[in-house]
């Protein structure tokens, strides 16, 4: 799990979060919502350890991510950003076995484990068609797809996504949240993901941690729904 303890962000100008304490589940399937501008990547990325510059303490699964290096970290998290990821020559098969770095020998050699790891990571997405392509041949969908089967091959028990399904038509939304759902209940894992996708939100996640400058409400999605917090920030939608 993820627990945010008397946690402050901002950048010079603008403090997005301040003294939030907070806790996201192992075992939940959490959308992050919030305006444009309003942090989620900054929270984010800060989980992720990207970004040291804030206040309290990140913890995850019982450890203070400042206490524990990189490689321990890999253990514990994956990071699936919005960056695109163009690398020409980069075959899939290669970009997702990257997700294995943690557990392969200081040459990165992918024994038998890790190879079955990456090829059940890839039909997971729906990519294992694509295994031998390289990035620059594929559409940006494509891309994300296999970015996300990156994050699964790491096998890591909390899965951050910052906007994964912004390039993913309709069905592939929706079925990449159902896999992200799958990966929450049946391993247990806490997967916490940013999107501008309300209705996905409210529909498919367990809970909805809304950022609302400069608090973070975390709620059931039932009880979000009613709190009328998401109509005081986006105005009268209907999900
Ligand atoms: N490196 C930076 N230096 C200064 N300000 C920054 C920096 N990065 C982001 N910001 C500002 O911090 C705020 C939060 O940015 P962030 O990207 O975290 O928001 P977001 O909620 O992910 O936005 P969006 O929904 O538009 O993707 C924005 O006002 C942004 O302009």
């Amino acid at each position: 799990m993820i627990e945010l303890h008397n946690f402050s962000i901002g950048y010079e100008s603008r403090k997005l979060l301040d003294n939030v304490n907070a806790a996201i589940n192992a075992g939940s399937l959490t959308a992050l919502i919030g305006r444009n501008g309003s942090g989620k990547s900054t929270l984010l990325r800060a989980i992720a350890g990207l970004n040291s510059k804030y206040t309290g303490n990140i913890v995850i699964d019982g450890l203070d991510i400042t206490k524990i290096n990189t490689h321990e970290l890999a253990h514990r998290l994956a990071f699936v950003n919005t960056q695109r990821t163009r690398i020409a020559n980069l075959t899939c098969l290669q970009l997702v076995g990257l997700g294995r770095t943690p557990y392969t020998d200081w040459i990165g050699r992918l024994s038998t484990k890790d190879t079955e790891a990456v090829e059940k990571a890839l039909e997971a997405v729906g990519m294992q068609e694509y295994s031998r392509r390289t990035l620059d041949t594929m559409s940006d969908g494509e891309c994300q797809r296999v970015m996300v089967a990156r994050a699964l091959a790491q096998d890591t028990p909390v899965i951050l996504l910052d906007e994964p399904t912004s390039f993913l038509d309709l069905p592939n939304r929706y079925e990449l949240c159902v896999l992200l759902g799958k990966l929450a209940h049946e391993l247990n894992k806490c997967v916490l993901f940013s999107t501008h996708e309300l209705e996905i939100a409210m529909r498919m996640c367990d809970n909805i941690v809304l950022v609302d400058n400069p608090h973070l409400h975390i709620m059931p999605t039932d009880e979000m729904r009613k709190s009328g917090l998401i109509e005081r920030l986006f105005g009268k939608i209907v999900i």
